[in-house]
């Protein structure tokens, strides 16, 4: 029997690499996507070496449409799909109106019209199938709107909904949907932004998550057949305490840790 194949974009660094590494690890096939060429041959190289499975990478920038439509092509070729993690994506902490709109707008075609793109492609072939998982990587950030994020948190609130209307509609399919949301991860993420990101010890341990742990614990939740995967204790009591929280109250707040922000260079 043939392995599964999954398809993860983003999978040139961070936590899409290290979905990579477990799912290959567990014999997986892998169709790989970002913009690095050079990260993703030498992930290739390794997996393929480490695992003896396929590796297919499709080096794509997801804001360029004539490489969306090419990596949508080569996706439309694929005989069979398993599992989708739509994992692309960036951050940013700025004002909203000082930025361009072009600018600004890169965000929701990563976020928003590449991720939906590839699952209006995918998804078809799992119903086919009567078999499938996709993970769409969101942000605690859904359910924490902040002033200096417009775009990160509604884009991420986008994927948590979109999450939970596949869910419905796709169980009896037998496709499990996930909306990740992770709090702080340890990867480029934030270096990307120009972030640095200052901590204190115990902010250390109590806020921020090995990319290992969060995949170890998003790909366990997939069997749970519950959409939304908080990872860690900590982030699940920060998601239920801005849930139990009055508005205007987490608004307060929101706008304090924003006006420190604009201050200064440094968060977390
Ligand atoms: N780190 C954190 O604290 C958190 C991260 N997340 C989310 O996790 C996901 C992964 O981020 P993370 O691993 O942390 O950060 P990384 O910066 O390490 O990874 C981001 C990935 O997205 C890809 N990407 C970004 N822009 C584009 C683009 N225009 N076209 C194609 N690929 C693109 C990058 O590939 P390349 O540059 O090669 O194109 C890279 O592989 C993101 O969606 C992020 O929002 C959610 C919560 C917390
Ligand atoms: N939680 C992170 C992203 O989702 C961040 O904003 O630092």
């Amino acid at each position: 029997m043939s392995a599964q194949l999954a398809i993860i974009t983003g999978a040139s660094s961070g936590l899409g690499q290290t979905f990579a590494q477990h799912l290959a690890q567990q014999g997986w096939d892998l169709f790989l996507t970002g913009r690095r060429t050079k990260r993703l041959q030498s992930i290739q190289t390794q997996l393929k070496q480490k695992h003896g499975i396929q590796v297919h990478i499709q080096c794509a920038n997801l804001l360029k449409a004539k490489e969306l439509q090419d990596l949508i092509d080569k996706i439309s070729q694929l005989q069979r799909i398993d599992m989708l993690i739509n994992n692309a994506g960036f951050g940013n902490r700025n004002d909203f109106y000082k930025a361009s709109y072009n600018e600004q707008n890169q965000m929701l075609q990563v976020h928003i019209t590449a991720a939906a793109r590839i699952i209006h492609e995918v998804v078809p072939k799992m119903k086919h199938r009567k078999k499938g998982a996709i993970i769409n990587v969101s942000s605690l950030c859904a359910y924490m709107p902040a002033p200096l994020s417009y775009f990160y948190c509604s884009s991420k609130a986008f994927l948590v909904s979109l999450s939970e209307c596949m869910h419905i509609d796709l169980q009896k399919h037998n496709i499990s949907v996930q909306a990740l949301c992770p709090g702080f991860i340890e990867t480029e993420f934030h270096s990307r932004m120009g972030l640095i990101t200052a901590r204190s010890w115990l902010e250390q341990k109590l806020l921020w998550m090995k990319e290992n742990d969060v995949v170890s614990i998003s790909l366990r939740h997939l069997s749970s057949n519950k959409v939304i995967c908080i990872p860690g204790f900590i982030n699940k009591f920060i998601y239920h305490s801005v849930l139990f929280l009055p508005k205007c109250l987490y608004y307060k707040i929101s706008a304090i840790q924003s006006n420190k922000l604009k201050t200064s260079h440094l968060i977390a």
